[in-house]
């Protein structure tokens, strides 16, 4: 069946991650994917240049930003929206600064391009309040400013998607907690078709702990060592967001394989460092489900969950309080791991581009319909 214009236009999309960034050519219905690891701003612009020579001009591009303020969905990029974008990058330091300069790099590549910014923020504007609002002084929360925003959405709204067509059921009757494990963590619950809680919050340093973030730290020992002058601000900033997590507790890179090995060869750091990880990633699970009138699936997304069956295996060996029963998600692909009594176990591939692709055609197909 020959597709219509707008479906067939060639999409190039760009998602700087934490520890990567993956550029995919979309035409029609044909993919092609590249990855190019620990991402940086110099490297994600040769990144770009190389994505462009390989495939050629594409009819447009979408670029991942982490942070979109309270946009709900995407927006067409012009300078006054990267400006307004790049003041969020305080908030998002490991991925709005790149997300910034690649689509700043590809808008002078590709004059006359449209490139539309996708934001990972926007699938959770809908968060309740109780979810949503930080117990701060009205005075400072009463802009709405200061909240929970939230991450990974473009990955959760894909997750939601496939969990929807692998267990035969309509996405808003699923009640669902989808924990994307990659360089980043986090934990979402949905239902109705729609986000309401996740553990990452007014930043992406929020709640369980990652590759080199430390996730949630009782704000009162951060005053401590403030305080104590053990540190400054910006070198507080640049512990919490690069020296910490699994990278901080091991002093490995944070890359979970790098850890693994670690443990294999009896290291006790790396063996306690897992087990912070795990511990703190059931309980995000476990505090998700509390928004939830009864868990339909568990769904594990993002690098970790798609290459390390084994670390998704030591966590649900310590869910069955959720019903949950330990299993080992071998095989691969999107799949569903078990299902019968209980919650049912899915992994799915993090395919935040099809996210991106959807979301740059909707607004191309609108401007150009
Ligand atoms: N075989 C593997 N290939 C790629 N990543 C892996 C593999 N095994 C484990 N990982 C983990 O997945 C993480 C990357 O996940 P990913 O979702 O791609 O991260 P990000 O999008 O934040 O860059 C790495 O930090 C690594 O710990
Ligand atoms: C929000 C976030 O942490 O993203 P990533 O996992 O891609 O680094
Ligand atoms: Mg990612």
């Amino acid at each position: 069946m020959a597709l219509d214009p707008v479906s067939a236009m060639r999409v190039l999309t760009l998602n700087p991650g934490s520890s990567s960034l993956k550029a995919a050519l979309h035409d029609g219905d044909l993919v092609d994917t590249r990855t190019w690891q620990a991402a940086d701003a110099r490297a994600d612009e040769r990144a770009v240049s190389e994505a462009l020579a390989e495939w050629g001009p594409p009819g447009c591009v979408a670029v991942r930003f982490v942070h979109g303020g309270s946009r709900p969905g995407p927006v067409v990029l012009d300078d006054a929206v990267l400006r307004e974008l790049e003041r969020l990058s305080p908030l998002a330091p490991l991925h709005q600064p790149l997300s910034v300069d690649v689509a700043r790099v590809v808008r002078g590549l590709l004059p006359g391009t449209p490139v539309v910014g996708c934001f990972d923020t926007s699938f959770h504007t809908g968060l309740p309040a109780a979810a949503a609002r930080y117990p701060l002084p009205r005075a400072w929360t009463s802009q709405n400013r200061l909240r929970r925003y939230g991450f990974h959405g473009l990955s959760c709204r894909h997750a939601l998607r496939r969990a929807a067509e692998l267990l035969g059921r309509a996405e808003d009757e699923l009640r669902l907690v989808v924990a994307h494990i990659g360089a980043g963590v986090s934990v979402t619950a949905i239902r109705g078709g729609a986000s309401v809680d996740t553990s990452m919050g007014f930043t992406a340093l929020e709640g369980a702990a990652m590759a080199t973030r430390s996730g949630s730290v009782d704000p009162g020992l951060l005053l401590h060592v403030l305080e104590a002058g053990e540190v400054t601000v910006p070198r507080l900033a640049h512990v919490l967001h690069r020296e910490s997590g699994l990278a901080g507790m091991t002093g490995t890179s944070g890359d979970l394989r790098d850890v693994l090995a670690a443990r294999d060869q009896g290291d006790h750091d790396a063996r306690e460092a897992l087990a912070v990880y795990v511990h703190r990633l059931r309980r995000e699970i476990g505090a998700a489900a509390m928004s939830l009138d009864r868990l339909d699936a568990v769904v594990f997304t993002g690098g970790v969950a798609e290459h390390q069956p084994g670390v998704v295996g030591e966590i649900l060996a310590g869910c069955g309080v959720l019903g949950l029963r330990a299993a080992l998600p071998g095989g691969s692909g999107d799949r569903v791991v078990r299902t019968g009594d209980g919650p049912a176990v899915l992994v799915v591939t993090a395919r935040e581009d099809l996210e991106l692709r959807r979301g740059a055609l909707a607004l191309v197909g609108v401007r150009s319909g």
